[in-house]
């Protein structure tokens, strides 16, 4: 199996400067691999950290030390430290991200939010449609919503439109954060066939879960995030 990312010794603090400089260690010597095809599920408490490290993984955090070498244009690409336009191109190509939050661009239609992801990689604007409406139906967004800004979506509908774009394109690397909270059974299996069709087209993920039913479906490994323990230094 080949390996799409590699995490070694990843450390990541907080300092909370608001309250005494209070250091928080949340990522502690963080390791793993994850190969094409593979799901692993980060478990731990509330507080383990698996968001900072989503987060870190995606960029969003620098971490404190360590490595996070993602297969990106056929060469491993170290993520800690690259400028952000380098980190914009791993997002376009190869790392997507998919939440149960949508971020809401005032005026696009839905249609353009899902198809977003297949034209930053240059598919022809139709081939990009197809897929999109494919998409929308699968997870019974109705017909009518699709010309509409998702703005005023209910929050269900907005989760769903979210997960469509998520699953627009093949990602090499795919974070997946609680993509099937607080959705009714028959929408939630929609998403673990999405998993299911991601991990055959060679996808590697990384998922949180509080899902038990869901995460034992997907998870081919599980990365236990209570060794983690935070501890606080003044
Ligand atoms: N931006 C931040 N600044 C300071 N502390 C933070 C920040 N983000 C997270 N933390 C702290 O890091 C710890 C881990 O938080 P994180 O959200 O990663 O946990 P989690 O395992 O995802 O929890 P949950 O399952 O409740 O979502 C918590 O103690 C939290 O207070």
């Amino acid at each position: 199996m080949q390996t799409i990312i590699e995490v070694e010794n990843l450390h990541k603090t907080f300092t909370l400067h608001q309250q005494q400089g209070v250091v928080l260690n949340v990522l502690k010597n963080i390791s793993f691999n994850v190969g094409a095809g593979e799901c692993v599920v980060l478990n731990g408490h509330s507080g383990a950290g698996k968001s900072t490290l989503m987060r870190t993984l995606y960029g969003n955090y620098l971490p404190a030390s360590g490595s996070i070498r993602v297969l990106h244009q056929d060469r491993m690409f170290e993520m800690v430290g690259a400028e952000p336009r380098q980190i914009m191109a791993v997002r376009r190509e190869t790392m997507g991200y998919v939440s149960q939050f949508l971020r809401v661009i005032p005026r696009v239609t839905c249609l353009d939010v899902v198809m977003e992801p297949a034209l930053a990689r240059g598919w022809a604007a139709d081939k990009a449609a197809q897929r999109a409406r494919q998409l929308l139906s699968r997870l019974n967004i109705p017909e009518r919503l699709w010309s509409l800004a998702p703005g005023t979506f209910s929050g269900g509908e907005q989760q769903r439109v979210n997960i469509a774009r998520g699953f627009m394109v093949t990602w090499p690397v795919m974070l997946l954060d609680e993509p099937t909270a607080s959705l009714d059974e028959v929408n939630r299996q929609v998403v673990l066939d999405l998993i299911g069709e991601a991990k055959q087209a060679g996808s590697a993920l990384i998922g949180i879960f509080h899902d038990k039913a869901a995460r034992e479906v997907v998870a081919d490994r599980y990365i236990d995030m209570n060794a983690q323990e935070s501890s606080h230094a003044a």
